[in-house]
């Protein structure tokens, strides 16, 4: 089931969402319509190609909407100045250029930014949401370990903390599960849905890991052409949307065991 929340939701109407090429409009997404609630695990699922990142990099307002705005909290998030808006949403991004050469510790810090003063002096209170962060992400033997010394799991789980320190309502996520064997996809999932049910937040993260999302997250957000479906897993395995969601017919999908298959 969906929780709802009446605040720190975002949400948008009739957006449109592409690329801009010397004046001309190459439109990837329209007609999208979402209203996403504190306290869910949401996925953002499609085929290579899609419009998954363009999509999360509007609503998270790094990009630029063709039509429509994004609202968060009621207000354009294209209004809100580049501080406050990262005081309520974070965004984790795994090909991120990130110094490896860093300690867990110092990364994880990273996400207090918004909240220091311009010499980045850590407060008491900074400190322990870095702390917290590294426990809630189980990072604690790791906190002096070099980023890279990491395996890509603990890097991904590091990412997330420092998203966790920034202290935002809001957090979303591109891909957190590439490149995971399965035992670290499941634990990156399980720790999503974890935080945002614990810690009441918005966790919106793409991926192409869909059986996995299915009997985990609450809602998921579905590309098909060049729109998208929204609602529980249960109800859109019942509207038959991922039966012919691969191209070609190769790709079926058995709604018992909620499994794809080649055909
Ligand atoms: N800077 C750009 N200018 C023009 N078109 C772009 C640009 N970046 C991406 N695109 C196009 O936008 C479409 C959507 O790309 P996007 O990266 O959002 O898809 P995706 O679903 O995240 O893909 P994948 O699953 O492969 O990561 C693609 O057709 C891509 O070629």
């Amino acid at each position: 089931m969906i929780k709802s929340q009446d605040s720190q939701n975002l949400y948008c109407k009739n957006l449109s969402v592409g690329y801009t090429n010397n004046g001309n409009k190459k439109i990837i997404l329209e007609d999208i319509n979402l209203s996403l609630k504190k306290g869910n695990f949401i996925s953002l699922v499609g085929i290579n190609g899609s419009g998954k990142s363009t999509l999360l990099r509007t609503l998270a307002g790094l990009q630029k909407a063709l039509e429509g705005e994004v609202y968060l909290d009621k207000r354009k998030i294209t209004a809100i100045d580049p501080v406050q808006r990262s005081k309520t949403l974070s965004l984790v991004l795994t090909n991120q250029q990130i110094s490896k050469n860093l300690t867990v510790l110092e990364l994880v810090a990273l996400g207090r930014q918004p909240y220091t003063n311009w010499l980045g002096t850590l407060t008491d209170s900074d400190k322990e949401h870095i702390l917290e962060a590294i426990r809630a992400t189980e990072l604690e033997n790791f906190k002096n370990t070099s980023c890279f010394e990491l395996s890509d799991g603990q890097f991904q789980r590091a990412l997330i903390a420092r998203a966790l320190a920034q202290n935002t309502e809001i957090i979303l996520l591109d891909e957190p599960t590439t490149h995971l064997d399965l035992h670290h996809k499941a634990s990156i999932f399980l720790l999503l849905k974890k935080i945002a049910h614990t810690h009441n937040k918005l966790i919106l993260s793409t991926t192409h890991d869909i059986e996995f999302v299915l009997s985990l997250c609450d809602q998921m957000i579905v590309i098909k052409g060049k729109t998208c479906i929204t609602d529980t897993p249960d109800n859109l395995i019942q509207s038959g949307v991922f039966e012919n969601l691969f191209p070609d017919n190769t790709i079926g999908f058995n709604t018992q065991s909620k499994q794809f298959f080649i055909r």
